[in-house]
C-alpha cells in the first residue's frame, strides 16, 4: 500500500517529554530535530538524547526521520554517526542548495551503513529547501541520489533568504512552492510542504493544507500535535470522493471490455487521465494497491 505522509511532526531533540511521547499523537512520521529546535550549546547533549530515544521508544507504525544540521556546520557527520545505526527510515537535511551537496551526504550514508554491516541504500533522504538557490536546483537535488524520496520548502528560512517577511496568506511562498512541487513530481518523488508556524489558528492551517494539496503535495510537516488531525482530514478522502472514485474506475473497466476509450459518468468525460486521478484517490484511501 501507498506509504502516506500527510503529517511528519517534528520532536525537539532536546525535549525528553516531545520525543518520547510525540508519536503517540499518531502522526504518519516523526522528526527527531537536532537543527533549528536546539540551542547552539546544546547541540552535543541533543545528538545524545536523540540517540538514546532511538534505542529505547518504539514508533510503532510512525516512519522515523532525523533531521540532522547543516551540511555547512561542525555536526552534521557525527549527527550521522549517533543516529544511522539505529534503524531510522531517513534522514531529514536541511538548506541543501545544490546537488553535490546531497552527493556528499549519500556518501557519508553509504560509509556509515557499511561500518555497521547494514543494507546499503536502506535509509532515504528527505531535503530542505530552504534559500533561493536550493528552490532553483530543486529537480537536480531531488534526482541526485536514489534515496532521496521527498523534498520540501522551508518557508521560515526561505522568507529569510528572500528578506521577506510572513504575510497572512504567504503570498511569499507561492512561486517557491509550486517550483518545488513541480520539480517533485518530475524526479518522482513525495512534494512536502512546510509547517504552518501559528498553532492557534486552526482555519488558516485548514485553508492553507487546502490550497497546497490542490496544488499538488502529499502531506507537510507539523509542529504541534493539534495540527495533525486537521491536516489528516484535508489529506484523508471523504466518503463521497472514495464513492465518486470508484465510480469511475468500474465505468471505465466496463468501457475497457466494451473496448471503448471514454465514457461518460454524470455526465462527464471520463477518459485514461480521469482515471488514474480516481485510482490515486483509492490508492490514498488505502483500497487499491499502487502508487509511489
Ligand atoms: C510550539 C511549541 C513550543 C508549543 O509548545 P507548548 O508546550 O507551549 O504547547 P502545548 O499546547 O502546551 O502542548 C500540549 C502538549 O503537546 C506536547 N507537544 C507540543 N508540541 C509537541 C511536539 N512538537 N511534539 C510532541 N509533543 C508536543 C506538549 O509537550 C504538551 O504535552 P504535555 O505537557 O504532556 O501535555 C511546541 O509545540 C514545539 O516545540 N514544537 C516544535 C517546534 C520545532 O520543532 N521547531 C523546529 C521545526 S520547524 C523549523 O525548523 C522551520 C523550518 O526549518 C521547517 C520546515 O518547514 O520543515 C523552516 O525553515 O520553515
Ligand atoms: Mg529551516
Amino acid at each position: 500500500m501507498m506509504a502516506l505522509r500527510r503529517t511528519m511532526l517534528y520532536l525537539p531533540g532536546n525535549n525528553p517529554n516531545m520525543l518520547m511521547r510525540g508519536h503517540l499523537f499518531k502522526p504518519d512520521g516523526v522528526i527527531l530535530d537536532l537543527e533549528d529546535s536546539v540551542s547552539l550549546g546544546e547541540k552535543e547533549a541533543a545528538r545524545i538524547l536523540v540517540r538514546e530515544t532511538l534505542k529505547n521508544v518504539d514508533f510503532g507504525e510512525c516512519e522515523v526521520t532525523v533531521r540532522i544540521n547543516g551540511l555547512d556546520t561542525p555536526f552534521w557527520k557525527r549527527d550521522l554517526e549517533e543516529v544511522i545505526p539505529w534503524g531510522i527510515d531517513g534522514i531529514r537535511v536541511p538548506k541543501v542548495e545544490t546537488p553535490q551537496d546531497v552527493k556528499l551526504l549519500d556518501e557519508a550514508i553509504s560509509e556509515i551503513e557499511n561500518k555497521h554491516n547494514l543494507p546499503e541504500g536502506k535509509v532515504q533522504i528527505t531535503c530542505l529547501l530552504e534559500t533561493a538557490l536550493g528552490i532553483w536546483n530543486a529537480y537536480h537535488i531531488a534526482t541526485a541520489s536514489k534515496r532521496v524520496t521527498a523534498i520540501c520548502p522551508g518557508g521560515e528560512d526561505l522568507r529569510a533568504d528572500l528578506k521577506t517577511s510572513r504575510s497572512e496568506n504567504s503570498e511569499e511562498l507561492v512561486g517557491p512552492r509550486r517550483m518545488v512541487v513541480l520539480a517533485a513530481h518530475a524526479a518522482k518523488v513525495d512534494p512536502l510542504d512546510t509547517v504552518f508556524a501559528d498553532i492557534t489558528d486552526d482555519e488558516g492551517l485548514r485553508r492553507e493544507t487546502q490550497w497546497v494539496k490542490q496544488i499538488g503535495y502529499q502531506g507537510k510537516s507539523v509542529i504541534h500535535p493539534n495540527q495533525i488531525p486537521i491536516i489528516h482530514d484535508v489529506f484523508t478522502p471523504t466518503e463521497k470522493e472514495i464513492a465518486q472514485a470508484q465510480k469511475i474506475v468500474q465505468a471505465a473497466k466496463e468501457a475497457a471490455e466494451k473496448g471503448l476509450g471514454a465514457v461518460s459518468v454524470d455526465g462527464k468525460m471520463v477518459d485514461r487521465p480521469v482515471v488514474k486521478r480516481a485510482e490515486y484517490v483509492l490508492q490514498r484511501a488505502g483500497l487499491l494497491e499502487g502508487g509511489e
